[in-house]
């Protein structure tokens, strides 16, 4: 069985999905302050809670014959980071720690942890791969590199088998319209540009357009969410074949859209024009930031399916079967 910390949020539920059609058992713990009780497979187990109880914990370990955790829950606006920092490294850092001590109390090997791209900072080079410095800049990216080096002493001090997963953007919903991505408030790019073209906003916001881009606006790799999924799977089946046992992944396609790139595709797959408002930069935007996926190729067997088309296609299915997001759904 696997425990899937943040298993009612976008990436998690996605990878729940992915876990039990292959034949896993799960068991979900959220709490959800940003999650949704409806996203959650209803194959799943499901236990409404924080990873910051620590009886909950061993309850779960003691309960369930749990072989690894994918470790999903996590604060994770970039900006709100910036605003109220010590929320991100009590959620993020402290509350990791608490469910570090408890796997390790437990006995329970087999960690996979959503690090992220904003581990890098504003980054020197175009293609950026695992080995480049790591100086994040902002709380939430200096949140995950803490955790990720915990993970890394812990794994110095006794056997513990873990792979962190630096994702890129993430983005698309899954292809059969069930699950899909559901913030409030919403920050992120293609939702915003595809609620906008649902008349769920008046307009979309371009943040900034004198970034060194050849159309000025912020270059991002976007990787579909079922894609991500994917390659928990082949982390885990690695870590649970014993194979290889720390190990840090980039997770993106390779190829960087701008702002505006992606706002035309949205209006070509939906055939509806957007109200687009040029808008001061957002703080802590790197111009460009773009995955070279080579080492989870090489050493997972890993690469992405879904292309950007893909991606706007399964979010605006998504958005369609859902203009009021899971709330709308009771
Ligand atoms: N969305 C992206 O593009 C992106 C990129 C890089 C990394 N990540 C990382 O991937 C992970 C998932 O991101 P997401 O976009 O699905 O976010 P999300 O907000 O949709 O999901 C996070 C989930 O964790 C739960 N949660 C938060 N704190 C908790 C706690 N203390 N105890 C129990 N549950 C808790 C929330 O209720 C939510 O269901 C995060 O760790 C994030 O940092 C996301
Ligand atoms: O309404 C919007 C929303 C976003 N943007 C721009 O679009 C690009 C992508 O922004 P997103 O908010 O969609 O994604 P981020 O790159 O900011 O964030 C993602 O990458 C981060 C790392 O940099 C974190 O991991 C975070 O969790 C993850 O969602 C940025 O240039 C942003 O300024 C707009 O112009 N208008």
């Amino acid at each position: 069985m696997i425990l899937v910390t943040g298993g009612a949020g976008y990436i998690g539920s996605h990878v729940v999905k992915q876990l039990l059609d292959l034949g896993f058992e799960v068991v979900v713990l959220d709490n959800l302050s940003t999650g949704h009780r409806q996203a959650v497979d209803a194959r799943a187990e499901f236990v409404k809670g924080n990873i910051q109880d620590e009886l909950t914990l061993d309850w779960l370990f003691d309960t369930y014959p749990i072989e690894g955790v994918m470790h999903f829950a996590a604060l994770c606006l970039v900006g709100e980071s910036v605003v109220q920092p010590l929320k991100y490294y009590e959620n993020n850092v402290a509350a990791t720690t608490l469910l570090l001590k408890a796997m390790a109390r437990n006995r329970i090997a087999n960690l996979i942890f959503s690090s992220t791209c904003a581990t890098y900072g504003i980054p020197e080079v175009d293609i950026l791969h695992e080995e480049l410095p790591t100086r994040p800049v902002n709380p939430y990216g200096r949140s995950k590199l803490m955790v990720e080096h915990m993970i890394r002493d812990l794994a110095d001090a006794q056997p513990f088998p873990f792979v962190c997963l630096r994702y890129f953007n993430a983005a698309g919903a899954s292809p059969s319209g069930t699950i899909g991505e559901c913030h409030d408030p919403e920050t992120h790019l293609i939702p915003n540009v595809l609620l906008h073209l649902l008349e769920k906003k008046t307009d979309v916001s371009v943040f900034g357009d004198d970034y060194d881009t050849p159309d000025g606006t912020c270059i991002r790799d976007y990787i579909h969410v079922d894609d991500l999924a994917n390659a928990h799977i082949l982390a885990l089946q690695r870590l649970l074949r014993g194979d290889k046992t720390a190990a840090v992944y980039n997770l993106g396609t390779g190829t960087g859209y701008s702002v505006t790139e992606i706002i035309g595709a949205c209006e070509s797959i939906t055939g509806r024009k957007a109200n687009v408002i040029h808008a001061e930069r957002r703080p802590g935007d790197p111009d460009r930031l773009v995955a070279s996926y080579e080492k989870a190729r090489s050493e997972l067997g890993w690469s992405p399916q879904y292309s950007l088309e893909d991606m706007v296609r399964t979010a605006w299915k998504w958005h369609l079967r859902h203009p009021g997001g899971y709330s709308a759904d009771q």
